[in-house]
């Protein structure tokens, strides 16, 4: 037996607030492997057509533009990095402006094509394995995945975890805004949010952050063991 410990990808996909980032960025602390959240990117190019003034609305100016930025990723799970021509985005992705707005950026095929190209080579350049997490990883950017989890979770579980980040935020408000979202990520044509045939799915509702990582992480050991 060697004991030299295999490569492993591990893709885990799901709706907002399920829990992916949290237990990704554990997941894959606790196993030494890289970390890539590939919302961050979409966020990120979504910052950029917005401070560069083209119009979310307008699919075919986002298209034209898809190519223009350069978008960075660091993926050292306990300090992930996010970079836009070589400016630090890591903020500003998260304010709502553009949470409001990257489900129609991302909708754009060839916003997709570019971010997954992208995405493919970080994975193939991560030499001890990596988790990467999304709506579309299992299904199109890495369908060779070892293992593949699929996070759900009830609207309210999710609503309740996103209002304890946002101070003053109104639990309904956030619930619809959820819903609204994940409609928009699920019916979008190009690489919608789904679950892989071949998907785990993991339901987070009544479970707590440390036991969703233990189960992951459990999961990943098991397939590392049968490689
Ligand atoms: N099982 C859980 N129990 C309670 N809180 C949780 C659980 N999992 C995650 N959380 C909390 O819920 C919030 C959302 O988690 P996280 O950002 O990991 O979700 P996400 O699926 O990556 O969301 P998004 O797709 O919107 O980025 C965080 O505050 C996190 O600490
Ligand atoms: N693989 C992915 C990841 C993300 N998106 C889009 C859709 C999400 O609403 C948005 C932001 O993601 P989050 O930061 O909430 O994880 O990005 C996608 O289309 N495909």
């Amino acid at each position: 037996m060697s004991d030299t410990v295999e490569s492993v990808i591990v893709a885990i996909d799901g709706p907002s607030g399920t829990g992916k980032s949290s237990t990704s960025k554990a997941v894959a602390s606790a196993l030494g492997l890289s970390y890539l959240d590939t919302g961050a990117q979409y966020r990120a190019i979504t910052w950029w057509m917005i401070t560069n003034g083209i119009d979310v609305a307008d699919p075919d100016a986002i298209a034209s533009a898809s190519g223009k930025p350069v978008i960075e990723s660091g993926t050292d799970p306990s300090a992930p990095t996010i970079t836009v021509d070589g400016l630090d985005a890591s903020g500003p992705i998260r304010a709502q402006d553009v949470t409001s707005k990257v489900s129609a950026v991302s909708a754009v095929p060839e916003v997709r094509t570019r971010i997954t190209e992208l995405q493919r080579s970080i994975a193939k350049a991560a030499e001890k394995g990596i988790v990467v997490e999304g709506r579309d990883i299992g299904t199109t950017v890495l369908p060779d995945a070892d293992l593949k989890i699929f996070l759900t979770a009830s609207p309210e579980a999710r609503a309740a975890r996103r209002s304890g980040e946002i101070k003053g935020s109104d639990l309904t408000t956030t619930r619809e805004a959820l819903i609204k979202r994940d409609a928009a990520d699920s019916s979008r044509k190009t690489s919608p949010l789904a679950k892989a045939d071949d998907a785990v799915e993991v339901d987070t509702t009544d479970l707590t952050l440390p036991q969703v990582i233990e189960c992951v992480v459990t999961l990943v050991e098991e397939k590392r063991a049968a490689k």
